[in-house]
């Protein structure tokens, strides 16, 4: 499944009789013939062959021919070097991978070598798991690589992100594959042939490659690392192994050989994190919203970090909280010192603000891809990180400072970190590029100052020749200037031009020599000028070559405290998170989450912090709080109320704070003690997946099933009307029996939001649960919702007014009175929580007939006819039509 499939459409002629340059296009294409070869000739970077068809459509370029082979035209088509960069982002998005094939010698070489053409190979392989360039990039996002290495009915998984070095390990049973999807969202995946067609990764397939696992890769791990072991690092399964060794053979493969710098390999060693599966995570929108908006998402809600690297940080908290109590309590510790040392917080976050990415500046300079301002940005960086030393330092009174603040703090200063030498060593402003010379300051390398004095000396020189040529030749207008093919001329008005040409051939260091006849001048050379372009180009070009090697220098010291930089961008990185999670408390609407061993869950005024934010953004009504209890006695709450009166909200809101706690962050309550959460499972939205053929009731089943088989006593459930998928009748089975496993069986803290109201009949048979209702009142007619859950089920239902007010007309609404109330009567009798009544032993109803899109009210009242209908069709019938309307408000009949 490596990507592109069309590229394996597309032959490959055959190579003989290839001219020199096209012979070289065929060695990098037969090594890598899933890739689009980027083909360097001259300023260009061109696609040939079938290459050219799919790029010219996919970069929206044109298509050309140039010359033959084997009697065929070549398509060509060729995107500017300088630019190749964005045509890149462009072919990755699109999932494509591309082998640039570059010059790798000077002409020079080249002509010394008497090649018939300048050597070209394949330096680099651009895919979306190992890209570093930041315009490829997106700065808020890990961009993960995952491996996985199956071993029967387990697998091991390894992730790593090449920009920041970043490096996990985890061994899963199979099953738990898609969560671990949906928790990382990588770029790329790696993944042997079979496993690679598994239907978790095929929905993933337009962004993923494979390679096929290694034999051996506890030998190579170790060498890539220069250990002989890796018990160091921690205790890795062999699978575990085997997929690190994958990735990072497969990142060496990608850059030629080269590798960038990496952390160890952390094993998650099944501590792992707080569990939630894709549904959970898409009907949480933690990252981003459903519709794919990261701004309308949990993150989005609660970031208020100053750095792209904290912004990572804070991102990878959320999708993977914590699971153990003591690790989250040191994060709230940090959390409520910066609260209490405001000066110092907004001090640190200050000097974040604008901070350069080291991390990512770092994973260039160690592939040796960087540019200038990388080693600018660890020398920004690391001063930045001083300060933020400096400000820490200065907090002398009590708090005492808790242990992960001390532990980042100690790691902002590398002890021999190389920002002395780089301040010294850099110049300010930087060159964009190292091509364009000027990135060391003057006075620090007394070689390249020599240089350079040669090269501008020599310029002096030039100013000095022109005044004696003038003299000499007797032009008093002659004027040396720089010729691109020629170096330096002497030009000459034409008149005095054909003077010189007359006066014949002389000797001597200024005898003129002629070179160019224009219209209005003629351009002379001398030996004097010869010699002195000679040394000005031999300095310009030593002068280069020196600042070319202080660059390595300077880079090489930047690798050589890797780690030590790597640390401090870490620990701006957590500064900035936490500083962050202060921020937001310091108004005093957010408190520190009481996160207890037990089985606990008391929140206090809670709120909903994407809701609420939407809410003051739009200037609308305040956020109402609600309280939840859940606590032992009272478990599972069974929440009823009608559409639109809160209810997805009170859901999503509970399961929030919950992953605000395990993240390490306060939560937006007055007060909160939830006990640890092992895993969370949220159902609350709508439930299709169009793209993958299922039913709503299929994708609902599936997910219900999957909280069944997988919840514990310390899971936290929210569940929003289960079995509304299918005739009502056996939807009221269905959420039922779910309640009653929920309950009985796997005992797990639960809120289940229904319009089953006949199920709050079950609240004298579970002990453990307690009924909820969303408050509704009435005022002048009209509905008001209050936003706000009260204790025991719902009174009165409003189903008819919530109907009117979405726009069912009035007559509709009296209609459907009156079928209930007949339906009603018909049914009489048939109590749905009899005993005699076999409530699940029924046969299957049929499918509810597809309502018109218009307005299924009107369709449902359309095919009733209560007359001709049984009592225990006309009961179905009842459901059918609550579930769509709601009951009638008892004033009503
Ligand atoms: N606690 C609250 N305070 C203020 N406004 C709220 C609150 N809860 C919900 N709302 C507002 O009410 C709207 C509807 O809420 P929500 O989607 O939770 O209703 P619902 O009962 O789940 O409806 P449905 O059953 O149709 O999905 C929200 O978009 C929000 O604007």
């Amino acid at each position: 499944m490596s990507a592109p499939s069309p590229l394996e459409s597309k032959p490959i002629p055959p190579a003989e009789g290839a001219t020199p340059a096209l012979a070289q296009w065929f060695v990098a294409k037969a090594a890598h013939p899933d890739a689009l070869i980027f083909f360097r000739m001259g300023d260009f970077f061109e696609m040939l062959f079938g290459d050219a068809e799919i790029a010219a459509g996919a970069l929206d370029i044109a298509l050309s021919y140039r010359g033959e082979h084997r009697g065929e035209k070549v398509a060509l088509c060729g995107v500017p070097a300088h630019a190749v960069e964005s045509y890149l982002a462009k072919l990755i998005r699109q999932g494509f991978r591309v082998a640039i094939c570059d010059q790798t010698e000077t002409p020079e070489e080249q002509k010394r070598r008497k090649a018939p053409t300048i050597r070209r190979e394949v330096v680099r392989i651009v895919t979306p798991g190992t890209v570093t360039e930041d315009s490829l990039l997106e700065a808020s996002r890990p961009a993960w690589l995952l491996a996985l290495a199956p071993a029967e009915d387990r697998l091991g998984a390894a992730w790593l992100d090449v920009t920041t070095g970043a490096f996990g390990t985890e061994g899963l049973a199979a099953a738990d594959l898609p969560a671990l999807l949906a928790r990382l969202e990588p770029a790329e995946i790696l993944a042997p042939e079979d496993l690679a067609r598994s239907p978790a990764l095929l929905m993933l397939a337009e962004r993923t490659a494979h390679v096929s696992p290694p034999r051996d890769g506890t030998r190579r791990l170790a060498e890539a690392y220069g250990v002989s072991t890796l018990e160091g690092f921690g205790a890795f399964t062999p699978e575990e192994v085997a997929a690190a060794a994958m990735a990072v053979d497969y990142v060496r493969l990608t850059q030629a050989g080269a590798l960038p710098r990496l952390a160890p390999p952390v094993p998650s060693g099944g501590r792992g994190a707080l569990q939630m599966d894709g549904a959970t995570r898409r009907s949480l929108e933690i990252l981003r919203s459903e519709r794919g908006d990261p701004r309308h998402s949990l993150l989005g809600a609660v970031n208020r970090t100053v750095t792209a690297a904290g912004a990572r940080e804070l991102a990878a908290r959320l999708a993977a909280p914590l699971a153990e109590a003591a690790p989250i309590a040191a994060r709230h510790d940090a959390v409520d010192f910066l609260l209490a040392v405001q000066g110092v917080r907004s001090t640190l976050r200050d000097t974040l603000k604008g901070a350069p990415d080291m991390a990512r500046a770092l994973a260039r300079l160690s592939l040796d891809r960087f540019a200038p301002r990388d080693l600018g940005a660890i020398r920004d960086g690391l001063a930045r990180a001083e300060g933020m030393a400096a400000a820490l330092d200065a907090v002398v009174a009590a708090p005492p400072v808790p242990p992960l603040v001390a532990a980042a703090r100690a790691a902002l200063v590398p002890a021999d970190g190389p920002r002395a030498e780089l301040a010294r060593a850099l110049a300010d402003p930087l060159p964009a590029r190292l091509e364009d010379g000027g990135l060391v300051a003057a006075g620090y390398d007394g070689e390249l100052d020599a240089l350079r004095r040669l090269r501008d000396g020599a310029r002096e020189a030039i100013a000095a020749l022109q005044m004696d040529l003038a003299q000499a030749w007797g032009v008093a207008s002659l004027k040396i200037r720089h010729h691109q093919q020629f170096g330096f001329l002497a030009e000459v008005p034409a008149a005095a031009g054909e003077k010189l040409l007359r006066e014949g051939a002389k000797d001597g260091p200024h005898a003129p020599v002629h070179r160019q006849t224009m219209a209005n001048a003629m351009r002379f050379t001398c030996t004097a000028l010869a010699e002195l372009d000679r040394r000005v180009a031999e300095a310009g070009e030593q002068a280069a070559k020196r600042e070319r090697m202080v660059a390595q220098h300077l880079r090489r010291l930047c690798l050589a405290a890797a780690p030590a930089i790597a640390a401090a961008a870490a620990a701006m990185a957590e500064l900035d998170v936490h500083a962050a999670a202060a921020e937001l408390a310091a108004d005093g609407t957010w408190c520190r989450p009481d996160v207890t061993d037990r089985a606990d869950f008391a929140v206090v005024a809670g709120r909903h912090p994407v809701v609420e934010a939407a809410l003051a953004r739009a200037r609308g009504p305040a956020f109402v709080p609600n309280d939840c209890d859940l606590s032992a006695g009272r478990r599972l709450c069974l929440l009823t109320g009608p559409n639109m009166a809160g209810k997805s909200t009170f859901l999503r809101q509970n399961a929030l704070l919950v992953i605000l706690a395990q993240a390490g962050l306060f939560v937006p309550a007055e007060r909160a003690r939830l006990g640890l959460t092992d895993r969370l499972f949220s159902r609350v939205g709508a439930a299709d997946d169009i793209a993958g053929g299922r039913s709503t009731f299929m994708v609902e089943m599936a997910e219900t099933a999957a909280i069944l088989n997988q919840a514990t006593s310390r899971s936290l459930v929210v569940l929003d009307e289960v079995g509304r998928g299918t005739a009502t009748w056996d939807g009221l089975a269905i959420a039922w029996s779910v309640l009653e496993a929920l309950h009985d069986r796997i005992r797990c803290r639960t809120i289940f939001a229904t319009h089953f109201h006949e199920l709050t009949a079950l609240a004298g048979k579970l002990p453990d649960l307690a009924p909820a209702h969303m408050q509704v009142r009435e005022w002048r007619g009209e509905v008001v919702f209050e936003h706000r859950v009260g204790p025991g089920a719902a009174e009165k239902s409003w189903g008819v007014h919530v109907a009117r007010l979405a726009g069912v007309p009035r007559p509709v609404l009296t209609r459907a009175q009156e079928v209930l109330k007949a339906l009603e009567a018909r049914a009489r009798g048939l109590d749905p929580l009899s005993d005699e009544l076999p409530l699940f032993a029924r046969p299957a109803a049929p499918p509810p007939a597809e309502a018109p899109a218009a307005n299924p009210a009107l369709a449902a009242l359309a095919e009733i006819d209560a007359d001709s209908l049984s009592p225990r069709e006309a009961l179905d019938a009842i459901y059918r039509l609550k579930s769509l309307l709601g009951p009638v408000p008892p004033g009503a009949e």
